[in-house]
């Protein structure tokens, strides 16, 4: 043994094979010298760094890589380097140490600036996990559809889609899978879809999960080593009878499992989660899953790439940050531009046919650079002129021209501009609602789903500068339209294409809902109501038949400035106007009118609401800023009201935007109203109305938006409101009788307004979940009244 020891044991042998010299010499000559050489060597260290410094020769250090070296770095050669040389790591056993073999890992790019080399085919793999075989059994006939699909897949996109394959994530490694992507024989790029039921008692979704975990933590793996796969996506399978709703756990593995996901493959989620009650709706939840996957796959096998909006192939939109500026519809103005200074110089256009022929003229003339003074249209009133008109035809403008400045300020804040003078934007709600956070007032008071509402305008323009504007930047304002006017087939086409295109950019974004995104990609509402005008479109009447004739309803909002426009006006699913102010001193300071006859405009505007309240649901909508319009103005709104007789008033607290618009307008926080100053002036609002013996109703509300219902009590039926309205009998009042048609806003009357969204109950929508600007859920608190005064 002793002899085994000396021949292995360095320290006991020869010294380097020197004979005689022994280690043990050694090491004490070591000991002896160690502080003089020690000395020695750093002196000899310090000479020489100081040599090469002042010799200018100093190189970068190799272990630590200036940054100018990696700018110098050809674009080809970044491309290479960020390729993803994932480590494989093996077990030694099912429950051995790991090791990592492989070279250093670099963060993923996006799969766009990837080469992606369109001759390698497309394999889906499904993995599922399965108790009680519900799953299993789903899970093999989707394997059985797929692979059906799989054939015409190819042929249609011109890719080779291979068969997809199904995995009992009980039978594999995960090692195998989720580490880096699976291995494929035919080369292909890889999909994966998971079917996951959610056990909250400890089944192989849990190790599946703690793997993940585990992975996406590993210092010595890349935080993202699943990214080069296409895709990813999760359906959970959950029972609403035992978890009733996601905050009592239902399909909660799901949700995390697609978080995991989406850590690892650098947010490759390429459809939202869907989840489906095995008891319940889990079929037609799971086919629309489905059907999305289906395109989702066609989209990534022609392209390479998830497609706009989802990270890895284009642009990630992550709409909380936006949240915070972006808030309601409402009719919103913004400062006067250049535009609005152009006045007086040239000819009015004194009818309307006018328009197509300025069309045709737009059309053949390079219009944006124009430096000839445009043409005013008096869109404010109507009717033939006797006057004679000139013959030189006149170069018009664009309203919004894409080379302008108010073009790239609306589309920095998220506006799609249409043509030249329209605009299509998703809105706060619409997002909160795909993400189940809650939907938009109008969901409570009249039965609107946000995720299905494009909130649009066929005009930029308007002839207000309201204070309360949130958009902030520059827009056109004036009182005649003298621009180029774009069809309407046009418009519609362009707003409805924006709009959808926006709602698939929200596709990878955390948290959208499976069944409320498939349901978004079919625009059930229109709010035009976005900024400026719509109006003081020319052919509003058009382009509401086209919205109507594909069943989409109509949310007309308009600023009581156009009374020829609004005469003229055909059937609109509800007609707004705005009532900023109950006198014309109020209203001036806060609308800040381009008009000078813009009180008799108003006034002429009710009498028209009035006339129209047995053919449109009429609404007056009023912004309550405090200091403003509310102070003692509950009597002025009230004879507006008597003067107009609405068939609903709906009272909302501005919300404050924070722009050099409204703090120029000497606007701040303190003008904004607590939701008990809204509830106190609703109720002295009631009471005005009620003295004067009209007969109104608190009706229902959403106090998450400040906003309260009044309501005829036209729209109370045995002592029910019925404040929600039926779009399909309104579409059939409409196909029926056309726009001139006649009948009254009860016909087409809806259910009774649900319970919770009634006077008193808060009306937030209890499929959804509140929560604050992190995510994490709030409690819905309502304070109706003013606090004691020592609270303060
Ligand atoms: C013990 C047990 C625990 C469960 N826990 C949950 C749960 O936390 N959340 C949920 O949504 N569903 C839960 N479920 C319901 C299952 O997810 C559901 O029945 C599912 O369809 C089972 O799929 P399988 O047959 O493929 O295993 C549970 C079911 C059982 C039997
Ligand atoms: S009505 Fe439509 S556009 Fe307006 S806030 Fe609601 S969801 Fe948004």
């Amino acid at each position: 043994m002793a002899g085994v020891c000396q021949k292995t044991d360095p320290l006991q042998g020869s010294f380097r094979g020197r004979p005689g010299v022994k280690f043990d010499d050694v090491v004490e000559l070591w000991h002896e010298n160690r502080t003089p050489l020690i000395l020695c060597a750093l002196v000899l260290l310090a000479a020489t760094r100081v040599y090469i410094r002042n010799k200018g020769e100093l190189k970068p250090s190799k272990a630590l890589p200036k940054e100018s070296q990696s700018t110098s770095v050809t674009e080809d050669a970044k491309r290479r380097s960020n390729v993803v040389i994932t480590g494989r790591i093996n077990t030694t056993g099912p429950d051995g140490p790991r090791r990592i073999k492989g070279g250093v890992v670099k963060k993923p790019v996006a799969e766009d600036k990837v080469y992606h080399d369109k001759s390698r085919p497309v394999k889906v793999l499904i993995f599922f996990s399965s108790v009680t075989t519900k799953t299993e059994k789903i899970a093999k006939q989707y394997l059985a559809t797929l692979s059906r699909s799989a054939a015409q897949l190819s042929q249609d996109t011109g890719r080779r889609v291979l068969k997809p394959e199904v995995h009992d994530l009980a039978d594999i490694d995960f090692e195998d899978f989720f580490v880096s992507p699976a291995k494929s024989a035919e080369n292909a790029y890889l999909f994966y879809l998971f079917l996951l039921p959610s056990y909250n008692i400890d089944t192989i979704n849990d190790t599946l999960l703690q793997h993940l975990e585990e992975t996406h933590h590993d210092f010595r793996i890349d935080t993202a080593p699943l990214a080069s796969l296409l895709g990813y996506s999760v359906f959970g399978f959950g029972d609403k009878e035992g978890w009733p709703d996601e905050a009592e756990g239902y399909c909660f593995q799901a949700k995390e499992l697609d978080r995991w996901m989406s850590k690892l493959t650098a947010r490759k989620r390429a459809y939202p989660v869907g989840m489906g009650d095995m008891r319940g709706n889990h079929v037609e939840r799971f086919d629309e899953w489905a059907l999305g996957i289906q395109e989702v796959i066609a989209h990534v096998a022609r392209n390479g790439s998830l497609g706009e909006g989802v990270p890895g192939s284009g642009d990630a939109v992550e709409s909380d940050g936006e949240d915070v500026v972006d808030e309601d519809d409402g009719e919103v103005l913004f400062e006067d531009e250049a535009s609005g200074g152009e006045k007086g110089s040239s000819r009015p256009l004194d009818d309307v046919e006018d328009l197509g022929r300025m069309l045709r003229t737009s059309a053949n003339k390079p219009s944006t650079n124009s430096k000839k003074a445009p043409l005013a249209v008096d869109f404010t009133s109507y009717g033939w002129s006797t006057k004679k008109r000139t013959q030189v035809a006149p170069v018009i403008k664009e309203m919004v021209a894409k080379n302008s400045p108010t073009y790239a300020a609306l589309t920095k804040q998220g506006y799609s501009i249409v043509g030249s003078h329209s605009g299509v934007k998703i809105c706060r709600w619409t997002k909160s609602a795909l993400r189940g956070r809650g939907s938009c007032y109008k969901y409570s008071l009249y039965g609107i789903n946000s995720h299905q509402c494009m909130e649009t305008t066929p005009s930029l323009s308007c002839s207000n500068k309201c204070v309360f504007c949130w958009r902030h930047g520059t827009n056109p304002v004036g009182t005649t339209w003298r621009w180029v006017v774009d069809p309407p087939e046009m418009i519609f086409e362009g707003v409805k294409e924006g709009h959808y295109k926006k709602i698939r950019m929200l596709r990878g974004v955390p948290g959208v809902r499976a069944e409320r995104y498939a349901e978004a990609l079919k625009i059930r509402h229109c709010a035009l109501s976005l900024v400026g005008e719509p109006i003081f479109y020319p052919h509003i009447n058009e382009f509401l038949a086209m919205l109507h004739a594909e069943r989409i309803s109509s949310f007309l909002v308009c600023n009581a400035q156009h009374p020829d426009q609004l005469a003229a006006l055909k059937a609109v699913t509800q007609l707004y106007v705005s009532i900023d102010a109950s006198n014309k001193d109020s209203l001036r300071k806060i609308d800040r009118p381009l008009h000078r006859d813009f009180w008799e405009r108003f006034q002429t505007c009710l009498d028209i609401l009035r006339e129209k309240r047995f053919r449109h649901r009429t609404v007056f909508r009023l912004t309550l800023v405090k200091g403003f319009n509310v102070e003692d103005e509950a009597e002025g709104y009230a004879q507006l009201v008597e003067r107009g007789l609405p068939c609903f008033v709906e009272v909302k607290g501005v919300t404050y935007c924070g722009t050099s618009t409204s703090s120029n307008a000497g606007l701040s926080m303190s003008n904004v109203p607590f939701y008990w100053e809204v509830c106190e002036f609703v109720n002295a609002l009631e009471k005005r109305l009620k003295d004067k013996g009209l007969r109104y109703g608190i009706a229902a509300e959403h106090a998450h938006s400040c906003c309260i219902l009044l309501a005829s009590e036209r729209f109370s039926v045995n002592g029910r409101w019925h404040t929600h309205i039926d779009y399909t009998k309104f579409f059939e009042l409409l196909e029926e009788r056309g726009p001139d048609g006649d009948w009254t806003p009860e016909d087409y009357m809806g259910e009774p307004t649900p319970e919770w969204a009634l006077w008193g109950n808060g009306g937030f929508d209890p499929r959804d979940a509140r929560v604050d600007r992190k995510g994490r859920k709030i409690e819905n608190v309502v304070v109706r009244e003013a606090p004691p005064p020592d609270s303060w």
